[in-house]
């Protein structure tokens, strides 16, 4: 049985919001990382990852729970990560050289031996040449070779990175995973185990050993699995493709049919709706309607040169409604995604709206609070303080942008831009009426 180098013990995290409620963003979370693993960390976005991989690195507290390295409980900033960060995180007065020789502050070696650790390691990232440039001068994917490099220079046995490529245009990405993949694969850093977080299933199945799949509100481990296959990976490999699919399945996951007491417990917690505005929904539907009603997800993602980022509320809003089914990483319409592809207008209002009703509670409440008001009015600022209390200030102004928007194209009702109120449509006609 392999070193385990890193474990977690039930981590909880959860976050007091300014308006006194508090936030489970991670839930009885048990992992252990051994020596050897490059590790892929997934998850909707906002799930979780990048707090997850803080509480690791010891930037972080979790509420509850503990984080072993080496078995020993870590308090503080854990001595054996080193981080790479998406935003590359580097101080543009100090050269490459400078940079690099940040990560060595506190290490007890001699400056000679600090320079000559730090040349080393510029020279395997790629940067020979550029040790007295500063970041300004060097391209994206030079400076994330920067970042790298200063993890690396303090030879950590855990290498933690968080969406290390996605700020890198495609090729550049490419090429920087493939050096990276080298220096780990080849035994050229001393490092003894990989964590990163990505949105791209693609990514994790290519580089990692391990792909660890995290649920949302609050995330929990869905899924841990194993990836087996050699170095270098081809993409284009049926293995390849069907692991991709496997991962993306689990990632759309629909939800198990619920105990009536989970639904209501589910309606009393006002269930977030994916980020998505009605129209790009529609936009979907016809799309897979037009590919023949089902579609290999994975695929389609890559056609339409989305990140899983961008596509899984989509995906996700398409189940929510129950326009759509996912399958072994396909996505099918259901009868009545069928319907709404291809109705007319109007009749394709009266079925979005049946299907808001029916499948997101809070649609019903904001129609019953409009038609119990006596001029059918509310400000949006009444919604926006109730949404505050459940999902804090930043989250309650996007799920109520969707909840409007999903609204109006119900014709549940009407919002007036200007004036910042929703109405019922009947008052359409005198929109400007005293609130
Ligand atoms: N300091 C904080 N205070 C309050 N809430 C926070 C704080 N940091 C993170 N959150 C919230 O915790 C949740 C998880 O955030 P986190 O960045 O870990 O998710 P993520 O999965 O990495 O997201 P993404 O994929 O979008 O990068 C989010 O809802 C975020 O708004």
């Amino acid at each position: 049985m392999k070193n385990t180098l890193i474990k977690l013990q039930q981590i909880c995290k959860g976050y007091d919001l300014p308006n006194g409620t508090h936030m489970n963003v991670l839930e009885d979370i048990d992992l252990n990382i051994h020596e050897g693993e490059f590790v892929s960390i997934l998850g909707p976005s906002g799930s979780g990852k990048s707090t997850l991989l803080r509480i690791i690195a010891g930037l972080i507290p979790p509420t509850r729970g503990k984080v072993l390295y080496n078995g020993q409980t870590i308090e503080g900033t854990n001595p054996g990560v080193g981080m790479v960060f998406q935003s590359f995180a580097l101080f543009p007065w100090l050269t490459v050289l400078e940079n690099v020789k940040l990560g060595l502050e506190n290490k007890p070696w001699t400056e000679a031996e600090k320079m000559r650790k730090a040349l080393s390691i510029i020279d395997m990232v790629g940067l020979d040449g550029f040790e007295g440039a500063y970041p300004k001068e060097l391209s994206g994917g030079m400076k994330q070779r920067v970042g790298i490099g200063r993890a690396l220079v303090m030879e950590p046995d855990i290498l933690l990175m968080d969406e290390p490529f996605s700020a890198l245009d495609v090729l550049t990405a490419e090429n920087l995973k493939r050096d990276l993949l080298e220096l780990w694969t080849e035994k050229k850093i001393p490092t003894k185990a990989i964590i990163m977080v990505t949105h791209s299933i693609e990514e994790a199945v290519y580089m990692s050993d391990r792909a660890i799949i995290l649920s949302r509100d609050p995330a929990c481990v869905t899924a841990d699995i194993s990836i087996r296959m050699p170095h270098w990976r081809d993409k284009q490999d049926s293995a390849f493709s069907s692991l991709v699919d496997r991962i993306y399945s689990i990632l759309t996951k629909k939800r198990e049919p619920q105990q009536q007491e989970h639904i209501e417990e589910q309606k009393r917690k006002m269930e977030k709706v994916p980020e998505v505005y009605a129209g790009a929904l529609t936009g979907f539907i016809e799309l897979i309607e037009d590919l023949g009603n089902s579609v290999d997800l994975y695929k389609l993602a890559e056609q339409l040169n989305l990140t899983l980022e961008d596509f899984l509320p989509i995906v996700e809003a398409a189940q929510m409604l129950g326009f759509a089914t996912i399958h072994h990483g396909d996505i099918a319409l259901t009868d009545t995604g069928a319907e709404f592809a291809i109705a007319r207008v109007l009749d394709r209002k009266e079925i979005f709206r049946t299907q808001v009703v029916t499948h997101v509670p809070m649609m019903e409440k904001i129609t019953w609070i409009l038609e119990s008001k006596s001029n059918n009015k509310m400000a949006r600022e009444f919604f926006l303080e109730v949404f505050e209390k459940h999902y804090g200030s930043e989250e309650a102004e996007h799920q109520l942008d969707i909840i409007i928007d999903w609204g109006r194209y119900a014709e549940l009702f009407a919002y007036n831009e200007q004036a910042k109120y929703l109405y019922l449509e009947q008052d359409a006609s005198n929109p400007l009426t005293d609130m």
